[in-house]
C-alpha cells in the first residue's frame, strides 16, 4: 500500500521548509520576511503561503533555491509555492506585523464603544461575585470537544487558528467570530473548545453555549410567563456567549430582535460572541439586515469538508481516544467509504470497536468490511435529480417548481443551473434527461449551464463554497 501523509504532515509542509530556512539564513532576515508567514492549503502540487502584504512577494524570489532545497531535502509532493496576501485569498485571516492575525476589516471592531444605557459598564471578565445567572452549573460545555482533540486539516486550519485566537484574546481578536459550515464538521466542537480554553486562563468567566433553538425556546417561554427580565439578564451578562446553529432564528422575528440587543449589549460592553451556523451570514435568508451585517462585523470562518488524510487523522486519533489499534489500511478504507461528515465517520468507528469487542475478535480489514458493510452500502445510495432540486430549492428559499418554469430572471437562473450542473457532477443522467426534468429545457441549454457553472465555480469562491455545501447536504 502506498504511503499517506498524515493531515500533521502535510500541514506541516510549510513549517517544516521555514525550519529548513531557519538553518540558513540570518536571524533578522528570517524574523522579518519569513516568521510572518503562514501555511494557507494545498491545492495538487501547489503550495499556498499566505504574506501579510505584497512587499512579501519578494520572499518567493529572494529565496527560491533555498525553498526548492528544502523541498527536495524533506521530499515534499510540491512542485509550486505561491505567495498570496488575504486580498488575493479573501478567506484568509490577516496577518499582522507582529504575526498574529487581526480582523478582516481593516478598522478596529474591537475599540471601546460607549456604553448604552443598562449595559456592564466594565469591559473584559468580570468579577465572580456580580449577581448572575450560574452558568458554570448550568455548564453545557461537552469536555470531550478540546482544542487538542481537533485534527487540524486544510479544510478546518482558518477555523481552528481563529477559535484559538479568540479564546486567548476574548473580545480582542476577532468579535464576534463567526464559523459556518456544513453538517458534522466540527464546529460544536470548535466552539466548546473557546469555552473550555477561555475557562482554564480565566476561571471566573462566564461562558453561555446555547443553541439557536433553545435560545428561542427560552425566550418564547419567558414571553409567556412574563420573566423577560431574568431571560435578559441571563443572556446579556455572560464574558463569552457562544450560539449555535444561529440558521434557527431565520423567520423568527421576535428572537431576532431580541438576539439582536442580546449582541449589542455583549459588543459594546467587550464581551465575546462566537457563533456558528450552516451558511455564510450573507446565505441566512429570512434574517434581518442589521443582524446579518453585525455577523460581519469581526471574522468569517468556514469549515471546509475534511481531506482523505485529515479523515485518516480523525479516525486514528479517536482511536486513540478509546484506547483500540487502527490499522492503518482498515482507517483509510473507513475514510475513504464513509463520505464528508465527521460525525458519521466516528460512528463506524464506534461501531467498528462495539463490534470488534462484542465478538472478541481483533480490528482486521476483513472484520472491517463485514461490520461495515451495511453502513457504507446506505453511503453510497443513489442521488436523484428530484433530490437534487429539492436541496437547491431549499437552500435558495424557492420552490422546486420556480426551478422548473421559464423564468428567467437572475435569481432563478442562477440556482437552476447550478441544480443542472448538480445533477450532471451527482446524478448518471443524461443532457436531455436532466433538460426534461427541469421544464423541458433543451440539452444545449443544459449543456449551456452546467459549462457556465464549471467555470465560475474555478473562480467564485461563494459559488464554489454553496456548490460544495450542497454537495454535502445531498451526500
Ligand atoms: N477536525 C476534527 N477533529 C476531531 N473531531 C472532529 C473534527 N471535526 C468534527 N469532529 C467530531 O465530529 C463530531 C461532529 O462535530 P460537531 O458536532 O462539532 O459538528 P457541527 O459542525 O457542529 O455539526 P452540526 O451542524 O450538525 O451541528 C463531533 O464528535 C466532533 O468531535
Amino acid at each position: 500500500m502506498s504511503f499517506v501523509p498524515t493531515a500533521a504532515a502535510v500541514l506541516n509542509s510549510w513549517v517544516r521548509i521555514l525550519g529548513a530556512l531557519e538553518k540558513k539564513i540570518n536571524r533578522q532576515s528570517f524574523e522579518t520576511w519569513l516568521k510572518p508567514t503562514r501555511f494557507s492549503h494545498i491545492a495538487g502540487r501547489t503550495l499556498f503561503v499566505r504574506i501579510p502584504s505584497v512587499e512579501f512577494e519578494k520572499v518567493g524570489e529572494k529565496y527560491a533555491d533555498l525553498i526548492q532545497e528544502a523541498i527536495d531535502n524533506l521530499q515534499l509532493d510540491i512542485d509550486d509555492v505561491t505567495f498570496q496576501t488575504p486580498q488575493q485569498d479573501p478567506s484568509a485571516p490577516r496577518v499582522r506585523e507582529d504575526g498574529g492575525f487581526a480582523p478582516l476589516p481593516s478598522h478596529s471592531l474591537n475599540a471601546p464603544r460607549p456604553s448604552r444605557p443598562g449595559a456592564p459598564a466594565q469591559a473584559g471578565i468580570a468579577a465572580p461575585e456580580q449577581a448572575r445567572f450560574d452558568w458554570n452549573a448550568a455548564s453545557q460545555l461537552n469536555p470531550r470537544y478540546q482544542f487538542d482533540a481537533f485534527v487540524i486539516g486544510s479544510g478546518n486550519q482558518f477555523a481552528m487558528a481563529a477559535s484559538q485566537a479568540v479564546a486567548e484574546r476574548p473580545s480582542k481578536a476577532y468579535n464576534p467570530l463567526f464559523l459556518y459550515g456544513g453538517v458534522g464538521m466540527g464546529k460544536t466542537h470548535l466552539m466548546h473548545a473557546i469555552g473550555h480554553d477561555v475557562k482554564r486562563r480565566q476561571p471566573h468567566a462566564s461562558i453561555c453555549y446555547v443553541s439557536g433553538e433553545k435560545f428561542t425556546n427560552e425566550m418564547i417561554n419567558s414571553v409567556r410567563y412574563d420573566k423577560m427580565t431574568s431571560f435578559r439578564d441571563k443572556f446579556r451578562n455572560v464574558d463569552v456567549l457562544l450560539i449555535d446553529d444561529i440558521q434557527f432564528l431565520a423567520g423568527k422575528e421576535r428572537t431576532q430582535e431580541e438576539f439582536f440587543h442580546t449582541f449589542n449589549t455583549l459588543h459594546e460592553s467587550m464581551k465575546q460572541i462566537v457563533i456558528a451556523s450552516d451558511r455564510p451570514p450573507k446565505e441566512l435568508a429570512d434574517f434581518e439586515d442589521r443582524l446579518r451585517s453585525r455577523f460581519e462585523w469581526g471574522l468569517i470562518a468556514d469549515i471546509q469538508p475534511p481531506d482523505l488524510e485529515t479523515k485518516v487523522a480523525i479516525l486514528q486519533k479517536k482511536a486513540e481516544s478509546e484506547q483500540t489499534q487502527l490499522p492503518t489500511d482498515v482507517a483509510l478504507f473507513i475514510a475513504s467509504n464513509v463520505r464528508t461528515n465527521v460525525r458519521e465517520l466516528e460512528g463506524a468507528l464506534v461501531r467498528l470497536i462495539a463490534w470488534c469487542s462484542m465478538h472478541g475478535v481483533e480490528i482486521t480489514m476483513a472484520v472491517t468490511q463485514q461490520c461495515l458493510k451495511q453502513f457504507i452500502d446506505t453511503q453510497v445510495r443513489k442521488i436523484t435529480i428530484e433530490a437534487i432540486q429539492r436541496a437547491v430549492a431549499e437552500h435558495f428559499g424557492m420552490r422546486v417548481a420556480e426551478l422548473k418554469q421559464k423564468n428567467n430572471s437572475r435569481q432563478i437562473v442562477v440556482p437552476r443551473q447550478i441544480a443542472m450542473y448538480l445533477a450532471k457532477q451527482m446524478t448518471e443522467a443524461s443532457l436531455p434527461e436532466i433538460g426534461r426534468q427541469f421544464g423541458g429545457k433543451h440539452h444545449t441549454t443544459v449543456m449551456h449551464s452546467i459549462g457556465k457553472i464549471d467555470e465560475q465555480r474555478r473562480t467564485d469562491k461563494d459559488l464554489n463554497r454553496t456548490i460544495n455545501k450542497l454537495m454535502e447536504t445531498l451526500n
